[in-house]
């Protein structure tokens, strides 16, 4: 493991816990994807784990050894990649060679700026000399990015990387970062929504929910309104439908997590059995995970989407395809309250 983390609490000035994390352990040359709705923690965690800022509780081991007093150290090694990059006011080569000048151990920086270039899919003769203004900004994001990998960091944070790319950009900034991963042993941590890098690319999934870790990546969020009926917890969606659940144990309700392992497919509508919710939802997309060779087959319900594992077997065998309306089953204990 590369960061094992125990008991972590941060928080800005006086305002609420804004991490709250018991354990977590990341480990090394993986691919990490952390999700979770907007203000769960992600950006906070990246900073955390980047050691820009500080928390007031806990520990982290980095590499086996505690992190205090390293830190100084260990941020040397890790490098951070915001949604919207910055280039300096210079030409490609220059904002790319910068880094390694500063760090003065590499012999041939020319050629360590070529790789890099070509890492991202820029072609270093048509873009080392070119200032930074005739970039676009997915080439922007690239440059920064092969500016990082250059450096052959250790980790590599990504906060929301391809959220403002255009598309073959977003492609090319994944393939980089998994390849980093893949030839040099880079640990590469990426906060995002983009379900593409949280199931195709991502060897472990990290979800958060309000600063807490909550499980890992397949869980699914169900948000929104719970009312109690006739002593169950129910909520209905925009369609019509709705989902029952048991009452928690204690405390007051926030919000549900449907674990996806719950959660069974059917073409035609299964017989109705005691304690379980029989609801319907359009395949949306299909998505082959690799970190457990199977496929993440995503269904809309009202204006949710729920996500289940299946086999390719399965799937194959049911005639499964994007757009198909199937029927999906989950008992009412499934709901767990966070
Ligand atoms: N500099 C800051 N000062 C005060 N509070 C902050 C600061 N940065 C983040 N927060 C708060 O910390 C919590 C976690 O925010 P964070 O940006 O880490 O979430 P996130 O999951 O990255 O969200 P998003 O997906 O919107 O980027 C939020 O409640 C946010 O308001």
């Amino acid at each position: 493991m590369l960061y094992e983390i125990r008991d972590l609490k941060q928080r800005y000035g006086k305002g609420p816990l804004s991490l709250d994390i018991a354990e977590l352990s990341i480990r090394s040359s993986g691919i990490t994807g952390l999700v979770g709705p907007n203000g769960s923690g992600k950006s906070t965690l990246l900073k955390v784990l980047s050691f820009l800022i500080t928390y007031q509780s806990g520990s982290i081991i980095f590499d086996g050894l505690p992190s205090e007093g390293r830190e100084g150290a260990i941020r040397r090694e890790v490098t951070y990649l915001l949604q919207d990059s910055y280039l300096l006011n210079r030409s490609v080569y220059e904002n790319i060679a910068y880094g390694l000048k500063l760090r003065g151990d590499v012999p041939d920086i020319k050629e360590r700026v070529r790789e890099s270039l070509t890492q991202v899919g820029l072609d270093p003769e048509k873009f080392a000399q070119r200032p930074w203004y005739q970039l676009s900004g997915g080439e922007v994001q690239r440059v920064a990015l092969a500016a990082r990998l250059a450096l052959r960091p250790r980790v590599l944070l990504l906060d929301e990387p391809t959220a403002n790319v255009d598309e073959a950009s977003a492609q090319l900034v994944m393939e980089a970062a998994v390849s980093a991963a893949n030839e040099y042993g880079t640990t590469v941590i990426v906060a995002t929504h983009d379900l593409a890098w949280l199931y195709e690319m991502s060897t472990d999934v990290v979800s958060l929910y309000r600063g807490r870790v909550v499980g890992s990546g397949a869980e699914n969020l169900l948000q929104g309104k719970w009312r109690l009926t006739g002593g169950y917890m129910v909520r209905e969606f925009i369609d019509g439908q709705a989902v029952f659940a048991y009452q928690p144990q204690s405390g007051r309700p926030n919000a549900a997590m449907l674990n996806s392992a719950g959660v069974r497919l059917f073409v035609e509508r299964p017989d109705a059995a005691h304690d379980m919710n029989i609801i319907r939802g359009r395949i949306v997309q299909m998505t082959l995970e690799r970190a457990t060779d199977s496929v993440l087959v995503s269904i809309e319900v009202g204006e949710n989407v729920i996500k289940t594992r299946m086999e390719a077997a399965e799937l194959n065998r049911l005639e499964l395809c994007p757009s198909k309306m199937v029927y999906l089953t989950f008992s009412y204990a499934a709901v767990r309250w966070i």
